[in-house]
């Protein structure tokens, strides 16, 4: 380890380590879940670090929380009713909060230290939690969409850390089939889907296991965020059988220019051309996400 630099080590990138330089440690906490740990860099404002791992920086969260947000909410009509697994920072519920059409947010997060550490360190992240549509639930997601009515939701975005740790059943099929089954006929959802250059293996299961429980239609989108590992972060979009959803051209767009967007101040990242292109893959990621 090099003094004055974090980085980022784990068996889910063997052999590599993005590397940011610290300025200072600004907390060092555990919670009942995982590590926790805040740091002001020299170059992407502060960082937010659960058991080691990368969750969020000030300079490039916009472009993991836009489009994990904007993807699924912008590609159907009148979202109203949207479920939040994770994103205990609240960066998504700031996102979610730009569509005027959404009368209720609600969040499930495990660990009550990531939103506070949130509210301290982030506060630009965690306005969202301001907004009076949010209901915060803490505690297992796995558990509260269990005991979801059938049909509730018209989007759940799963803002989801890796699956070592907290996160491991949220990529996994019993999951995906109560995501199914708490969304209405033709809803969508959205989850955290790993890097193409990274995680194919984990890519692969997730789309088979997608293909079998969502029968509306299975899309794999991806974007550029520096401090993510191999530098991009992939999305699984899925719609449940009934009105048909057509992810790659947003119906519900809400371009920077949008009036209601301006109280949150601008969209830096999100646009409907982003939005369209991010379904674009290369070659050696297509042949396994098209043939599954
Ligand atoms: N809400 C913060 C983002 C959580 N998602 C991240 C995706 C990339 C992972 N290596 C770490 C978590």
């Amino acid at each position: 380890v090099i003094p004055g630099w974090f980085s980022e080590i784990s068996p889910l990138w063997p052999g590599e380590a993005h590397s940011i330089k610290v300025d200072k440690i600004l907390f060092q906490g555990k919670s009942d879940y995982q590590n926790v740990m805040v740091f002001q860099s020299s170059t992407y404002g502060k960082v937010l670090v659960l058991d080691g791992v990368i969750q969020l920086t000030e300079r490039d969260e916009c472009a993991y929380q836009e489009m994990i947000t904007h993807l699924p909410l912008c590609s159907i009509q009148n979202p109203k009713k949207v479920l939040v697994i994770g994103g205990g920072d609240g960066g998504v519920l700031r996102e979610v909060a730009r569509h005027s059409s959404v009368e209720k947010i609600d969040i499930c997060e495990i660990d009550k230290m990531v939103i506070d550490v949130s509210k301290q360190f982030f506060p630009s992240v965690a306005v969202g939690f301001e907004d009076p549509r949010v209901t915060l639930q803490v505690g297992d997601g796995v558990a509260f969409l269990k005991a979801v009515p059938k049909g509730t939701y018209d989007a759940i975005i799963v803002d989801s850390s890796d699956p070592i740790g907290p996160a491991q059943e949220l990529f996994e099929k019993p999951f995906f089939e109560s995501l199914a089954k708490a969304l209405r006929p033709g809803g969508v959802m959205c989850t955290q889907a790993e890097s193409i250059w990274l995680h194919m293996h984990i890519i692969e299961d997730i789309v088979a296991n997608c293909r079998q429980i969502f029968k509306g239609s299975v899309n794999y989108a991806w974007t550029s965020v520096p401090t993510y590992p191999s530098g991009v972060i992939g999305f699984m979009l899925c719609a449940t059988e009934g009105p048909p959803v057509d992810f790659k051209h947003p119906i519900n767009p809400i371009d920077a220019d949008d009036s209601h967007v301006k109280t949150k101040g601008p969209l830096k990242f999100y646009n409907s051309e982003i939005h369209s292109a991010a379904f674009c893959l290369p070659s050696f990621a297509k042949v396994v996400i098209d043939s599954k």
